[in-house]
Parts: C-alpha cells; structure tokens; sequence
C-alpha cells in the first residue's frame, strides 16, 4: 500500500504522517515513512538545490526536472522495494505536489507536468492520496508560528503564488475524484488523525 500525503504549506501532513506511523507501529504493519523531495541520499542533496533560498534564479522548468528526478531515484531506492515485500509506504509528497505547484502555480501547465513525471514513475501511483484541505493564509500561520522549521525558498513566494498552489490542488482533485481525499485540515489534530485513521484502516481492511 502506497500513501501519499499532499497539500499546501502548514497543512499537517508531516504531524499527522507521524501519528499514523505510531499506529501503523503499534499495530505491527511493517511500514515506511519518507519525504520528497528526499527521503535517500541523491534526493535530499537534489531538496537542497531546490529549497535554497540563495537559488532565485531557478528556472521553473529546471525545477520541474530536480523534482522528477529526485522522484525517480527514491521510487527506485526506497519506495518500489519496500512496496514489493509487501510494506506500507508513507510518503509525505509526491507526484500531485508536482502538478500543483510546477503544473499549475508555476504556468508550466498540469498535463506537460504530468508527461514529464510518467518517464520517472513509470507507472508506480500511490494506492491512495490524503489531501489536507487548508486555506494557504492558514497553513502559512502555522508554519511562521514553528519557531523550529526552516524558511525554504518556495515558502518566501508571494501569497499570490500560494493561492495559485492551493486552486493547482483543486484540479488535481478533480482529475483523480477516486484516489483522493479530501480531509479538512483546519480541524484539531486528533479530528484530522481520526478521519485520516478511518480511511487508511478501510483500506487495511479490504
Ligand atoms: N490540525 C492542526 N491544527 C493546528 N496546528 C497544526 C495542525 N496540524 C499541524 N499543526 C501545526 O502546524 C505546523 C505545520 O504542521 P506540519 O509541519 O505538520 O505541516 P506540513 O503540511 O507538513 O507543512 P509543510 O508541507 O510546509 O512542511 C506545525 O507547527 C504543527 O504543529
Ligand atoms: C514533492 C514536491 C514538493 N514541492 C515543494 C512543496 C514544498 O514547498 C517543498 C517541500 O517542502 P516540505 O517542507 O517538505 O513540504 O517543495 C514542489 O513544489 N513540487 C514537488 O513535486
């Protein structure tokens, strides 16, 4: 079972992907959790070249590729082994995050995004996608008040381009209706842990 977890800036993927693993872990299942871009060696050096807030002059298509191919070699690494014993994979980000934010907020266009990313993941489609619905005002509250995270070169964009983000996100849900859910992020932590729990329990269970 491959899970991915999207949305904008501030949203609570990464809290909540935590207290699924805890539980993932209580329960016995053998599990992963990992990032994009990052999660193994190549991939985080390529999320260092991407976030730094010093590379301003990042072509957006340039930074496209550094996210596809930063993509492939943790799907080859990490992500398709662990699938094939049987593993559930967390992964915080994936190819949606591409669509909304190059695709879309980045003019690049949704389906040239998606073309791009079928050479990377050949195929290989998370089983299922919690999307964590937050107004990008929100999202960036929470993360401005997390005196411990570090300010990457996407979260100084304009607020404009995360609105552009967050309406990216729209379309994509609309093109995947089936693998998407929709979870409302603005709600307390344990309310967002309990829907997202439900769901993935469902799925554990058929
Ligand atoms: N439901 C929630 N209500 C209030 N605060 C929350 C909620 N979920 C997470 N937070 C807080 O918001 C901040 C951002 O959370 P988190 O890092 O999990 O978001 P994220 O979606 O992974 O962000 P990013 O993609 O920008 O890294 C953290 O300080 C976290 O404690
Ligand atoms: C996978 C992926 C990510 N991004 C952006 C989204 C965020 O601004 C950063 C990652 O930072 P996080 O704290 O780990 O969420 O990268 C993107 O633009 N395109 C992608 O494909």
């Amino acid at each position: 079972m491959f899970i991915t977890f999207e949305g904008p800036e501030g949203a609570g993927k990464t809290t909540i992907l935590k207290m699924i693993a805890k539980n993932l872990e209580e329960k016995q299942y053998e599990y992963i959790q990992t990032r994009e871009p990052g999660g193994i060696r190549i991939s985080e050096a390529i999320r260092s070249v991407i976030l730094d807030k010093a590379h301003t002059e990042m072509d957006a298509r340039t930074e496209a590729l550094l996210y596809a191919a930063s993509r492939r070699q943790h799907l080859i690494e990490r992500v398709m082994p662990a699938l094939e014993n049987g593993t559930i994979v967390l992964c915080d980000r994936f190819i949606d995050s591409s669509l909304a934010y190059q695709g879309y907020a980045r003019n690049i266009g949704i389906q040239e995004v998606w073309d791009l990313n079928q050479f990377a993941i050949q195929d290989c489609m998370p089983t299922f996608t919690l999307y964590f619905d937050i107004a990008p005002e929100l999202g960036l509250q929470r993360i401005a008040a997390n005196a411990n995270r570090e300010v990457n070169r996407l979260d100084q964009e304009s607020i404009s381009f995360h609105k552009r983000v967050y309406e990216g996100y729209e379309q994509v849900l609309q093109m995947f209706p089936n693998r998407i859910y929709r979870i409302d992020a603005s709600k307390s932590v344990e309310t967002v842990f309990e829907e997202c729990w439900k769901i993935i329990t469902t799925h554990l269970n058929e």
